[in-house]
């Protein structure tokens, strides 16, 4: 699992150790000359430009580009460094000087994209986590001209903590795009969590030592903490105890639906899958699927909304599986049926893709595409919800808990069905947990717990036939009992 921590949380943990005297900025720059010095001798051999030019801001993050400049004169190599504050790290100056590093100062933000354009690899220190509110001049605007002029160029950018410009704020899109991120003590939620994070490269993670405490601001799930945490048949189970999730799901317009919602949850492992949904759809489950029950009954955990368009019987459907006091997830045709007011019921998880988020908050596709995690956070809040926000990233927001993604996953995943099939593994995956809960364990957070099913879901299409290519989302259905006795193989 990867975390991330805010720069408040990276600074309190930092500031003990600095008062002490250790050497954090030393050993900062250390790790970036010594990948900086590599770089150089790949690009060498490459018969690429690999002078290196340090960008250096007016505070610490400077100082580590100024250091870093030192050690690399240190290793024979001959950096230049830039210079784009009139005040900057006064003691990393002198060591670069004393080192006899070649400094220039920056005279014209104009100027800079012909001057750093000469550089095969770029040091990019110009602002770390330092950065306070949205980036004003002159950083700003050297910011953007070296962001545009790195996409013209082939340059190299290693960042020093952060791509300048990023820091705490997922939605910062002003920045230096970076082949690779040295980060220290901790990533920032910007690093982790989208549109930001396509900024960053391959990153890395440098402890130098630092200890984070509390609550990280955001977690990742992998196939490590799906292993870990799904919930698996017992010895003492039966069906109640396995969890039974009730599904409303297809229409007779988009019947399909409702069988890859029902496969799905089928193939999650719950002890019983009863269909709730239209007779029509249910007619054509039950020849495909006998071992799903359509008689009304105990449930743990429910879906509705997939392949429907709403109207009053989802509406009436989603208020009655709520008023059972069981985590409900609504999909599709029953996002347009949510409101605001029920909150004595039970957990609301909404799985809107990016579009479906910005109806549902009455705001631009556009908007919520260059900030998913803002819009997400806003539906959590106004609906009282657990929010899954379906995008090129999965982000999964709970009110106070960490912010939920998941590695990166297939592109093939945006194909018809695929909603369905993850909104079926979701609450077989919830109902699972529930009967856990039921029986007196301890589980994690709802927001947790769908985080699991999303890396179920994205897992699965390893193990589609098509894989890797282009997948069908029955196969994907398919897919996840595969994927799912992956995670229980020694
Ligand atoms: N985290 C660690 O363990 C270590 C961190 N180090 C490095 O220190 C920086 C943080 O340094 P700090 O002095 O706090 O600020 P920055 O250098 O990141 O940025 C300040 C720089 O940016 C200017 N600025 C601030 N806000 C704005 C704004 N909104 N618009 C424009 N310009 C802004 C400000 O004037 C300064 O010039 C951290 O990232 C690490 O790289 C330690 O050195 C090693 C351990
Ligand atoms: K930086």
């Amino acid at each position: 699992m990867r975390t991330a921590y805010t720069s408040e949380a990276i600074r309190t943990a930092e500031a003990p150790l600095l008062a002490d005297g250790v050497p954090l900025m030393r050993r900062a720059a250390r790790a970036i000359a010594e990948r900086a010095a590599a770089v150089v001798s790949e690009r060498r051999a490459a018969g690429v430009n690999a002078e290196v030019l340090v960008l250096v801001g007016g505070g610490n993050n400077g100082g580590d580009g100024l250091w870093a400049a030192y050690e690399l004169a240190d290793f024979g190599l001959a950096p230049r460094v830039l210079l784009a504050h009139e005040h900057p790290h006064a003691e990393g100056l002198a060591a670069a000087r004393g080192a006899g590093v070649k400094i220039d100062q920056l005279a014209d933000v104009d100027d800079v994209a012909a001057y750093a354009g000469r550089f095969g690899i770029w040091l990019d220190a110009l602002a770390g986590i330092g950065l306070s509110g949205p980036l004003s001049e002159p950083l700003a605007g050297l910011i953007d001209a070296l962001a545009a002029e790195r996409e013209r160029a082939e340059t190299f950018v290693l960042a020093v903590d952060c791509p300048s410009g990023l820091s705490d704020d997922p939605g910062a899109s002003l920045a230096i795009r970076a082949d690779e991120t040295i980060t220290f003590a901790a990533l920032t939620p910007a690093l982790l969590l989208p549109p930001a994070c396509r900024l960053i490269g391959r990153v890395r993670v440098e402890n130098l030592g630092i200890e984070l405490v509390g609550a990280p601001a955001a977690i990742e799930l992998g196939a490590v903490e799906l292993r870990a945490s799904f919930p698996r048949a017992r010895h003492l189970d039966h069906k109640y105890t396995r969890g039974v999730v009730g599904i409303d799901a297809g229409s007779e317009t988009y019947p399909g639906a409702g069988l890859l919602a029902t496969r799905a949850a089928l193939a999650a492992g719950p002890g019983m899958v009863r269909f709730l949904g239209e007779e029509g759809v249910a007619r054509l489950i039950i020849p495909a699927m006998p071992e799903v029950v359509t008689a009304p009954g105990r449930i743990q955990a429910a879906l509705i909304g997939s392949g429907t368009e709403g109207g009053p019987r989802i509406a009436a459907a989603l208020a009655d599986f709520l008023a059972r006091d069981i985590p409900v997830v609504a999909d599709a045709g029953a996002l347009t049926c949510v409101s605001e007011a029920a909150r004595d019921r039970g957990a609301l998880i909404l799985t809107p893709h990016l579009g479906e988020l910005a109806t549902l908050l009455g705001c631009e596709r556009a908007d919520v595409e260059a900030d998913p995690v803002r819009y997400a956070r806003q539906a959590a809040e106004r609906f009282d919800a657990v929010v899954v926000a379906k995008g090129p990233e999965t982000v999964i927001v709970e009110a106070s808990e960490p912010i939920v993604t998941i590695p990166p996953a297939s592109p093939y995943l945006a194909t018809a069905g695929s909603g369905d099939v993850l909104a079926g593994v979701l609450a077989a995956t919830l109902a699972q947990f529930a009967a856990r809960a039921e029986a007196g364990e301890t589980v994690p957070a709802l927001s947790y717990q769908a985080g699991i099913a999303a890396q179920l879901h994205a897992s699965a299409v390893a193990h589609c036939p098509s894989a890797p290519g282009p997948i069908r989302a029955l196969d994907l259905a398919a897919g996840i009992a595969l994927a799912l006795g992956a995670t229980m193989e020694p």
